[in-house]
């Protein structure tokens, strides 16, 4: 395999992750890339311009280039009202795939409407089409109803893409599941690849430093959320868990969030933290509530490591990489038992499985962690041997390059020569 094109139309590999329109998509493209460019592929991954200082493109790391493709105005855009751009970038993508010097011998699409972007610029070239989606409209709808403010004509466009891809991947067996069921996907075109965490990135630190670190409470229990902030992650929900370990369980708890639009816990641009903070009043938990805003990634293995139990509660999740970084860290993660989560956490083993939106069965658990120092160590080993086990990137990646290897002819392998399309700032100046 020599040459791979990623396509993460909204998702940059260069954007920081942990606001609204950014986060596992983006770690997940960004590591692919760097450890398929560690195995001798070189990538290219095509994001639309949302900048007007972007370059057309930014040498990343070796082997791998970020193409900033010029579709729709070069600013941010809400995920949402971006399909009408997909045209615009399909066409770059046409052209640049005709004109490349070197063929791509596959194109990976993230997300529905890089796919619906990359589908006649593969097909239109010969080259085949791997999709992720990494969130799929059927799933999305049944747990956000018409707060989901996506085109409805996202869901047929899912499903042409189920149908015309070579390959699909799906996260876990939930997610492979969620194709055959609501989109008729074929068995044989799907490969379950789960997602990871980077194994320099995450490493278990000592507690006691990490808390010094960071300025947290040296002994009292500290619960750690961290991701995205929108509602669908359940944040609300650990803030009333919260309310009960304290009140009905006795246990002085601290909660620690991490995530948002900025760093500043107190920019008013993430909604989700205004409404996440009035509910943390109302429960009479504000004392016990931190919000530590957006937090760059070279900071996260502190938080992971400074806390007693990792918690992630959402309402559906294709897959989950925040449980795998605090099981990289050696921490008990207690999470929903939904999607991907189900398969990254053993429960009793690694953790705990709790429903969705029942702050009483988290609380239940967390106060159980508390009384139990011990047992919450074990789990966090656990978690830490499994997380090696299963889910370095450079494994997913190893993994990914042997999926997309089924799909090419030997002879396209053989005569796809190392090296780079020429004169690619020219084709994206366009
Ligand atoms: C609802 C949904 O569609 N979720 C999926 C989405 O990721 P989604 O972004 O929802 O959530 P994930 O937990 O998978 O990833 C979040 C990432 O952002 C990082 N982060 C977060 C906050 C912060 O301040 N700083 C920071 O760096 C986290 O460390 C993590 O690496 O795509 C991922 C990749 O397909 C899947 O695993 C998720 O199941
Ligand atoms: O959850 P959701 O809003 O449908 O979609 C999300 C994207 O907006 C985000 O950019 C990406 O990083 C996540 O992985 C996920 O795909």
């Amino acid at each position: 395999m020599r040459t791979i094109a990623l396509i993460s139309e909204h998702a940059s590999p260069l954007a920081s992750p942990g606001s609204v329109d950014s986060g596992g998509q983006n770690i997940y493209v960004a590591n692919l890339a760097r450890e398929m460019a560690a195995r001798g592929t070189h990538v290219d991954i095509f994001t639309r311009r949302d900048d007007p200082d972007l370059p057309p493109v930014t040498h990343w790391l070796p082997g791998v280039r970020v193409l900033h493709v010029p579709a729709g105005p070069a600013h941010a855009i809400p995920k949402e009202e971006l399909l009408p751009y997909m045209n615009a970038f399909s066409a770059f993508l046409q052209y640049h795939f005709r004109n490349a010097a070197r063929p791509y011998d596959v194109v990976h699409a993230n997300f529905f409407m890089s796919g619906h972007a990359a589908l006649p610029a593969a097909r239109a070239n010969g080259i085949p089409l791997v999709m992720t989606f990494h969130a799929l409209d059927r799933v999305r709808r049944q747990h956000q109803g018409s707060a989901d403010r996506f085109p409805p004509e996202r869901y047929a466009i899912e499903r042409e893409l189920v149908r015309q891809a070579q390959r699909l991947i799906a996260e876990c067996p939930q997610d492979r599941e969620d194709l055959i069921l609501h989109y008729g996907a074929e068995v044989s075109r799907i490969d379950v690849i789960p997602c990871g965490f980077d194994d320099r990135e995450f490493v278990p630190l000592d507690k006691r430093t990490a808390r010094l670190a960071l300025g947290w409470h040296p002994t009292r229990f500290a619960i750690l959320q961290l991701g995205r902030m929108v509602p669908r992650k359940g944040v609300d929900n650990v803030i009333r868990a919260l309310a009960l370990l304290r009140h009905r369980y006795g246990v002085e708890a601290q909660l620690y969030i991490v995530g948002g639009d900025a760093p500043d816990p107190n920019d008013m641009a993430t909604p989700e933290l205004a409404r996440l903070r009035a509910i943390a009043a109302d429960a009479g938990v504000t004392d016990a509530v931190e919000f530590c805003g957006r937090r760059d990634r070279d900071l996260l293995s502190l938080f992971y490591g400074a806390c007693d139990a990792f918690v992630t509660t959402p309402w559906y999740e294709p897959f989950g990489i925040t449980p795998v970084e605090a099981m990289a860290c050696a921490r008990p993660v207690v999470g929903a038992a939904v999607g991907g989560i189900r398969s990254t956490v053993v429960d009793g083993h690694t953790g705990y499985l709790v429903p969705p939106r029942d702050p009483e069965a988290l609380a239940e658990r967390l106060a159980y962690l508390a009384a139990r120092p011990d047992t919450a160590r074990q789990l966090g080993i656990h978690g830490l041997q499994r997380a090696r086990q299963r889910y370095t990137w450079s494994g997913v990646a190893r993994d990914m390059l042997r999926s997309y290897a089924s799909l090419v002819r030997p002879a396209a392998v053989a005569h796809s020569g190392i090296g780079h399309p020429v004169a690619d700032e020219a084709l994206v100046a366009k």
